[in-house]
């Protein structure tokens, strides 16, 4: 049986709602066949960040060029790249092997503060994924650092989406979830480069919100390794990612992680 395949390059969490973690179970969770290559391993639960230990860069190359050389993912996406060095080397191999269908989440501060990429690796963000993302999702506060705009009213938002267009990316997604928290609608702006549109929802009230990012962006990455188009794979990300964090699990203390199972759970509440 043919399967579509799907390659996260990111952390992993070892609390399981972000990062390598997150992406994975969504790959699953679309049928999709999943690998992934890992940055850094990451000491984090549901209450933050308790330690950050980056693969040593000898290791990541290994892997790509292991993916690279056999297995020839549909679609790909990256999430915590740790450093500038990591990001240019990550970008050469995505390059070299022709991987075109990328999504890149540009994963820079985890919800609790703690930082996942160095400061001085925006610009190798701007320089070595920008060109090479089909589609970016960054959140506000990452929209913020990556063109410089602040982002306080509508009209800023679009003009961040251009920038990044002109920067290279196909598709940008700005994600809505930190912005305006008291509003009742959570609205992300996708701009292809001619029109701007708004993906809206209804906010939900509730703190597990810990890798909504990361799954958001696995969900596209699946939906494309299927060989759907950007704006549908986008379209169906949002409507997933809205019922895992309406249907909601509780696991630790903290910002618990989205229900990844979401759609296994509601077909089984089905029978
Ligand atoms: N409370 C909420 N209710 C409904 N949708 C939400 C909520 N919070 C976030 N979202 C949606 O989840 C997706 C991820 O957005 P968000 O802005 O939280 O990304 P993020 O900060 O990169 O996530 P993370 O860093 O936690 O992985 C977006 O589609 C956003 O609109
Ligand atoms: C390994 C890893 N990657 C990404 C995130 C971002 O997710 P969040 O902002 O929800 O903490 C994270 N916390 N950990």
């Amino acid at each position: 049986m043919k399967v579509s395949k799907a390659l996260t390059i990111a952390g992993s969490d070892s609390g399981g709602g972000a990062g390598i973690q997150a992406d994975l179970k969504t790959f699953q969770e679309f049928g999709v066949y999943g690998m992934s290559v890992l940055t850094a391993v990451t000491a984090q639960n549901t209450t933050g960040v308790q330690g950050v230990f980056p693969v040593l860069l000898e290791g990541i190359e290994a892997q790509l060029q292991s993916i690279g050389s056999d297995l020839n993912p549909h679609a790909v996406k990256t999430g915590m790249l740790y450093s500038g060095e990591y990001i240019e080397r990550t970008a050469y191999y995505m390059r070299k092997f022709g991987w075109n269908n990328v999504v890149v989440d540009p994963v820079m501060i985890a919800k609790g503060g703690a930082t996942l990429l160095g400061k001085e690796a925006t610009d190798a963000m701007k320089t070595y994924m920008l060109p090479i993302a089909k589609i970016i999702t960054p959140n506000i506060p990452e929209a913020e650092a990556l063109t410089g705009i602040k982002i306080d009213c509508e009209e800023a938002r679009a003009e961040a989406a251009k920038v990044l267009f002109d920067g290279g990316a196909d598709y940008v997604v700005i994600k809505g979830g930190h912005y305006d928290g008291s509003g009742e609608y959570v609205s992300d702006l996708l701009y292809n480069g001619v029109e701007m549109a708004e993906l809206v929802e209804k906010r939900i009230d509730t703190k597990n919100t810990h890798g909504t990012g990361c799954t958001f962006s696995a969900a596209i990455t699946a939906e494309l390794a299927y060989g759907k188009t950007a704006e549908s794979a986008i379209e169906h990300a949002k409507k997933f990612i809205q019922n895992a964090i309406a249907h909601r699990i509780d696991v630790g203390s903290g910002h618990g992680p989205v229900n990844h199972f979401v759609y296994r759970r509601i077909a089984l509440e089905q029978y």
